[in-house]
């Protein structure tokens, strides 16, 4: 099926945008998703080189990726100089292409935690940090990790974070364990964007404690303790690791933007990278109904004289399956408009609506892309079970939706004086009309 850009946003999409849609959509159809199963073949099963190496697949299409244009899409025009020059929408788009298949976003040099951590340096970095660590990563010749969550804290606090780090002289000392450290595994893993806390009393604001910190992963002190598995799968050779930090010195030049200025860093970090995740989860969700809707209409799999996707309550599935896409995809593109006609900070509430809703939707329908697999479903057959996996962990990750809605609700019903006070008005108002028209009894309100 040609690709084709939804009808509310044909005229937010420049002429250059969607001529790189169609040969993103061409790139991931005929050379992405059939390399997925080889790359998952080329990850070493030799426990000594699972985390040593990675599948030569990956440097074949991030060059021929690169060779055609299709590089650092991500950062958007409308708020960094260094990427390809689309906006959030536009790139939104092209993340929903790129999440149909598992090798595409780092083919083209566009994948996570990376993103995001290019983004921090390119906001936050100064030059010398830049020409360091995002110039590789823009590159693509070497990738990072994003250290916040810890083993001991509950992280969706992030007030929480406990990992100490001192001011000695010119240098900074770190000392403390980080668990889920996405990327953390990866022989390429070069860099570790790290949040600590200053041992020195620097603010009585629990916001104003904490602090980022570039750390080169060969540090010594610095130790990647084991590989975390995502229901039993350990997403080699990317990984999510604990590691842990001994009297780990860094020059304090390293600090990003400044002492204290952590949680201003992470807040401008998450934005459009939720944006990101949300499209490709979309993709991820396209992708399952084709798995589904090809699984349902194979004549060798007949049941009670019908093809499985006869029955009323498959063709449901797929009905549901694609209202529930096409709904998540306006949230989420709405929340993209957003942030370019103003920024991250203005969207909020639409992103974490997006946040919270795409996941769990796109969990609910792989879920039933799974059932109608039947036992293929969830095995390692098909791909189905673990992308099941992979999106259920993004209601976690990035925050769970129970912090997200924590926070909306709070400031949902911070409407309460406004709305109480327009319904005072109103009820002054038809008391006012009862007498005029000489109703009687009292308004029910
Ligand atoms: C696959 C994966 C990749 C990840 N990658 C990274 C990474 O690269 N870097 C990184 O730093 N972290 C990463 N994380 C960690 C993730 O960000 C944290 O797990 C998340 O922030 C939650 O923190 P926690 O696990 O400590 O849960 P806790 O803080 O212990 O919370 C546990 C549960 O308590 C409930 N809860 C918490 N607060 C509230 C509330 N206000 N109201 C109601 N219920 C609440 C929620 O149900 C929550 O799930 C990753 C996690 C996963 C699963």
């Amino acid at each position: 099926m040609p690709y084709e850009i939804p009808a509310i946003v044909q005229d937010r999409v420049s002429p250059r945008a969607r001529e790189y849609l169609k040969k993103i959509d061409h790139f991931v159809e005929t050379e992405c998703i059939p390399a997925d199963s080889i790359y998952e073949a080329q990850i070493s099963q030799d426990p000594t080189l699972r985390w040593k190496s990675y599948p030569p697949i990956i440097d074949d299409l991030k060059s021929k990726a690169r060779s055609q244009g299709l590089w650092n899409l991500f950062l958007s025009k409308t708020h960094y100089s260094q990427g390809a020059g689309f906006t959030n929408l536009e790139y939104g788009l092209m993340a929903e292409i790129l999440g149909r298949s598992h090798v595409a976003s780092e083919s083209m040099n566009c994948s996570a935690p990376d993103t995001g951590n290019m983004e921090v340096l390119a906001k936050y970095g100064n030059e010398a940090q830049k020409r360091e660590w995002l110039e590789p990563l823009l590159e693509g010749k070497i990738r990072s990790a994003f250290l916040m969550t810890e083993r001991y804290r509950a992280s969706s606090d992030a007030k929480n974070i406990d990992m100490k780090m001192r001011v000695e002289g010119d240098s900074l000392v770190l000392n403390g364990t980080k668990w889920w450290s996405s990327g953390a595994c990866d022989p390429r893993c070069a860099v570790y964007i790290t949040m600590c806390k200053s041992e020195n009393n620097i603010s009585t604001d629990a916001f104003k404690q904490q602090s980022v910190v570039i750390v080169p992963a060969n540090t010594p002190g610095v130790t990647v303790l084991r590989p975390l598995h995502v229901y039993g799968y350990d997403d080699a050779p990317h990984g999510h690791a604990e590691v842990r930090f001994i009297n780990v010195r860094v020059p304090k030049s390293n600090l990003v933007l400044g002492e204290g200025r952590g949680f201003e860093i992470i807040q401008g970090r998450l934005g459009p990278g939720r944006i990101h995740h949300c499209m490709r989860s979309i993709g991820a969700a396209e992708r399952a109904l084709d798995y589904m809707i090809a699984r349902v209409n194979d004549p060798n799999r007949r049941t009670f004289g019908k093809l499985i996707s006869e029955h009323g309550t498959i063709r449901t599935w797929i009905a549901e399956s694609r209202i529930a896409i096409d709904s998540c995809r306006l949230l989420v593109l709405n929340a993209a408009d957003k942030i370019d006609r103003v920024d991250a900070k203005a969207a909020l509430r639409e992103i974490a609506m997006a946040k919270i809703v795409v996941p769990r939707t796109v969990v609910d329908i792989i879920d039933k892309v799974v059932q109608a697999h039947g036992a293929g479903g969830v095995c390692q057959d098909f791909p189905v079970a673990r992308m099941w996996a992979g999106q259920r962990t993004l209601r976690i990750a990035d925050g769970p939706d129970e912090v997200h809605l924590a926070q909306m609700g709070r400031n949902e019903n911070k409407r309460a004086e406004e709305i109480m006070k327009r319904h005072a008005a109103q009820e002054k108002k038809r008391e006012e009309m009862y007498r005029l028209w000489k109703i009687e009894g009292r308004s029910v309100l």
